[in-house]
This record gives structure tokens, C-alpha cells and sequence, in this order.
């Protein structure tokens, strides 16, 4: 796309680092949560702009090699990407500044509307063609995220769905959370290939959004239920797959099946799936 049609983020021309944020133009408000970086709450910035503000924990993350990274992340737009908008890194702790989205994490959203969201199919398979259009703009970047679930996508109004955090799992320091062995590693969303050899890839975000589709599906319950991580590995090496949610058609049960298949290579890319979940949409109406 042309330069002219691509949104200019907000922090263009703010300095010569237009990814550097000036602390002085956040106002921080009430504190949304904490996460692997520590808490995060919400701000104003330049008065107006509606963001959530990482404030960073010291010890939880390889910040200099973060703030290189970041650089990158501001260019990566799309609407179902929580957009990057800068970072405060002239002092500690840094920001990580981001957009805002009010209603949370779909994790939670999915819990929260559980009696009103189970019968209607439709949006729940909304709600996934938007993940896996973040996801798909991600793979044309070849960028990975790593960590792809229902509790790292957020809701905004109208039912918008985006992909969240994308890439921060490479900065994390916890080995609790970077080794398979730790007790913080997503086993439940992890294919053989990341369980046996951390080989990420966009074929293993593949797989993670097929949890992620069964999430959506069951409205938010756990993978493989109260299972110890040890079961689970021994059950996804030998090819046993979640079963089908009550509330999920076939033909989309389906489509979830193929971002289970056991090598990297047979699971299709995003851009496929995007394409025949659409096609599924255009079924249900
Ligand atoms: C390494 N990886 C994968 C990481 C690293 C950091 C984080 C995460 C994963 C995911 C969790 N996380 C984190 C922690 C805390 C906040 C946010 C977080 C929460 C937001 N929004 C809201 C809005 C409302 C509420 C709320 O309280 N409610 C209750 C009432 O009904 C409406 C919802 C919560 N969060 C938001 O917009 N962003 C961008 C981030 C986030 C997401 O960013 C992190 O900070």
C-alpha cells in the first residue's frame, strides 16, 4: 500500500525516535492488571488518545534488545492488531504504550458473556475470522507471536476482536516461562514440534489458534480440563485432539482439526484458514 493510505501513527514526528514516547504527555489512570512485565494501567496521552501503559517490572524483561524490537512492532498495523504506539524508554521503569481496548481479554469476555455468546454461533465465528485475520497479517510479516490464546486477544466495542502481545514472549527472563519444563510454558496451546524442540513458527501459531478456536467455542473453558501438563504432552505426542465443543458445527470442528495435524507442514497457513472460515461464515447465514 501506497504511504499515503497507510494510517500515520500517532507518535509520527514526535522526535527522531517517532517511537519514543515523552512521558510528560501520559496522564495514568486506574490499573487495568498485571501481567509477565508487571502492572499495567490506563492512560490519556497528548490528552486524548485512549492507551494502556506497561509499566515495566524490573527484572522481568530483556529491555534493551525490547526497545530495538519495538521499533519494528510500531510498524506493524492492522485492525486486528492491538497497535503498538511507542515506549518510554528515557528512564526506568520503561513504558510499553499501546492501544486501548475496554472490554478486556477475550479470555475473560468469553467467561463474562458465556449465557449470552453459546447459542450464537455466528459471532463466535466472528470472533475468530478477526484473530485469524491479525494472525494472517503476521504471517505475511513473518513475524511469530508465541504465545496466541484467548487470554493474549483483547475486545474493544462492537465486538472487536485483536491480537495482543505479540512477539514479547522472546523478551521474557522468567525461564519459568521460556523453557517447556517451567510450569509457565502454554503446553495446552503448544504443537509436538515447540513441546519437543521449541521450534516455533507460524505453523506453530497455527496450532495455538486452533485452542484458541476451541476457547472460543466452549466459551472460555480450559483445554484439556484440570490435566496435569505431563498428561497432556504424553496425549498431543500420541495425536489425541480436543474433542469438539457442543456449541461448534462440524465443518467448523473441522477446520480446527487441521490446525492439529501433527507436522508443521500439514496445517494450513492463516491466509487459507481465513478463507474457508469465510466460507463456513457465508454457510451459517
Ligand atoms: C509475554 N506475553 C505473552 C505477555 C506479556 C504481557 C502481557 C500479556 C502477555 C497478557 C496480559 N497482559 C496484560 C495485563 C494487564 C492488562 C492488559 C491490558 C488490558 C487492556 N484492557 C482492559 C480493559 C478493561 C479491563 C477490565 O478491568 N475489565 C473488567 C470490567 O469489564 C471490562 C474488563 C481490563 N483490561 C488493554 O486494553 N490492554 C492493551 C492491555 C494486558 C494485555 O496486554 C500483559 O501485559
Amino acid at each position: 500500500s501506497s504511504p499515503c493510505d497507510r494510517p500515520v501513527p500517532p507518535t509520527a514526528g514526535l522526535s527522531h525516535d517517532k517511537w519514543e514516547i515523552h512521558p510528560s504527555e501520559l496522564m495514568l489512570l486506574e490499573e487495568l492488571g498485571s501481567g509477565q512485565f508487571g502492572v499495567v494501567r490506563r492512560g490519556k496521552w497528548r490528552g486524548s488518545i485512549d492507551t494502556a501503559v506497561k509499566m515495566m517490572k524490573g527484572g522481568t524483561m530483556s529491555e534493551d534488545d525490547f526497545i530495538e524490537e519495538a521499533k519494528v512492532m510500531t510498524k506493524l498495523q492492522h485492525q486486528n492488531l492491538v497497535q503498538l504506539y511507542g515506549v518510554c524508554s528515557k528512564h526506568r521503569p520503561i513504558y510499553i504504550v499501546t492501544e486501548y481496548m475496554k472490554h478486556g481479554s477475550l479470555l475473560n469476555y468469553l467467561r463474562r458473556h458465556e449465557t449470552s455468546l453459546i447459542g450464537n454461533m455466528g459471532l463466535l465465528l466472528d470472533m475468530c475470522i478477526q484473530v485469524c485475520k491479525g494472525m494472517s497479517y503476521l504471517e505475511r510479516h513473518n513475524y511469530i507471536h508465541r504465545d496466541l490464546a484467548a487470554r493474549n486477544c483483547l475486545v474493544g466495542s462492537e465486538n472487536v476482536v485483536k491480537v495482543a502481545d505479540f512477539g514479547l514472549a522472546r523478551y521474557v527472563l522468567d525461564d519459568q516461562y521460556t523453557s517447556s519444563g517451567g510450569t509457565k510454558f502454554p503446553i495446552k496451546w503448544a504443537p509436538p514440534e515447540v513441546l519437543n524442540y521449541t521450534r516455533f513458527s507460524s505453523k506453530s501459531d497455527v496450532w495455538a489458534y486452533g485452542v484458541l478456536m476451541w476457547e472460543v467455542f466452549t466459551c472460555g473453558k480450559m483445554p484439556y480440563g484440570r490435566l496435569k501438563n505431563t498428561e497432556v504432552v504424553e496425549r498431543v505426542q500420541r495425536g489425541i485432539i480436543l474433542e469438539r465443543p457442543k456449541a461448534c458445527a462440524k465443518e467448523i470442528y473441522d477446520v480446527m482439526k487441521e490446525c492439529w495435524a501433527h507436522g508443521p507442514e500439514d496445517r494450513p497457513g492463516f491466509r487459507i484458514l481465513k478463507d474457508q472460515l469465510a466460507l463456513v461464515a457465508q454457510g451459517l447465514t
